[in-house]
């Protein structure tokens, strides 16, 4: 039997893909937790106390784990940040209505305020309505910078200007690679910024799971018995993030 390389009592559980340490389930939570705090720490992602902060909750394993150690980590370390659970309803039935639900459950769990967006009204349609309309081609593109502006546009109609996501390691890593595909250089240069500030609008974003793995990230949910939804959009196979080949590569320039 081996034994937790970080207690020395219990015995090992997880071996951890960042750097093959083998430790038991408590010890991994406490350092799942203790590395999104030093990476909240390092790059003074809650500067002043009092802040209204939303959560971009999608229902999803990455927002709910970080809504999950967000509430642990304000309760230990005392940020004294108040998080509101943002959510977009891009109109897509059969995912997004069924996601909201864990959400919805998260928000009482957690004890968070929750605003729901949705897409038809704020832009006059779902995604169900633009798929009708022109197919399934280059549709997550679109989501994605819609689902972008409907963060921005709901946490001003909340009054608040900082948006956290559960962007993790393994989201960056394929960022990085997609806008490399791409030629993209200005976005290589900045997509791995834990915190973004944009020069055209006051909106301020964050990643705190930058450093943790995906793989820890379901761990981390499946330990802490979290309540998430793990289906993938029904319009998700189409996404040049799932599947980029240089022949659809060429569509993008
Ligand atoms: N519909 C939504 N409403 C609010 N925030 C969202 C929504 N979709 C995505 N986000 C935010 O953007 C992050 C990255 O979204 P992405 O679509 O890449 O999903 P993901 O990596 O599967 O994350 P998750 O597991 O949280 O769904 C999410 O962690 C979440 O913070």
């Amino acid at each position: 039997m081996h034994y937790c390389a970080i207690c020395h009592t219990s015995r090992a559980q997880v071996v951890r893909p960042k750097n093959g340490q083998k430790i038991c389930r408590a010890c991994f939570i406490s350092v799942f937790e203790a590395e999104v705090h030093t990476t909240i720490l390092q790059s003074n992602i809650f500067p002043a106390r009092g802040e209204r902060v939303a959560i971009g909750a999608s229902g999803g394993k990455d927002s709910t784990v970080l809504a999950a150690v967000l509430k642990n980590l304000n309760q230990r370390y005392d940020y004294g940040v108040e998080f509101v659970l943002l959510s977009i309803d891009e109109g897509i039935h059969g995912y997004r209505d069924d996601s909201l639900e864990t959400v919805k459950r998260n928000a009482t769990q957690y004890e968070m305020e929750l605003c729901i967006v949705g897409y038809d009204s704020l832009y006059g349609w779902t995604m169900d309505q633009v798929v009708d309309k022109v197919g399934r081609r280059g549709n997550c593109t679109y989501c994605g910078v819609f689902r972008r502006q409907a963060l921005d546009r709901g946490a001003k109609q909340l009054n608040i200007s900082h948006i956290l996501t559960g962007h993790n390691a393994d989201d960056i890593a394929e960022t990085i690679l997609m806008n490399f595909l791409r030629g993209d250089l200005p976005r290589l240069g900045r997509c791995a910024e834990i915190v973004t500030a944009s020069s055209t609008s006051t909106m301020k974003r964050s990643k705190p799971l930058k450093y943790a793995y995906e793989k820890e990230i379901v761990l981390y949910a499946h330990y802490c018995q979290l309540d998430y939804f793990s289906t993938e959009c029904v319009y998700s196979p189409e996404a040049f993030r799932g599947n980029a080949s240089p022949e659809r590569r060429t569509t993008y320039f």
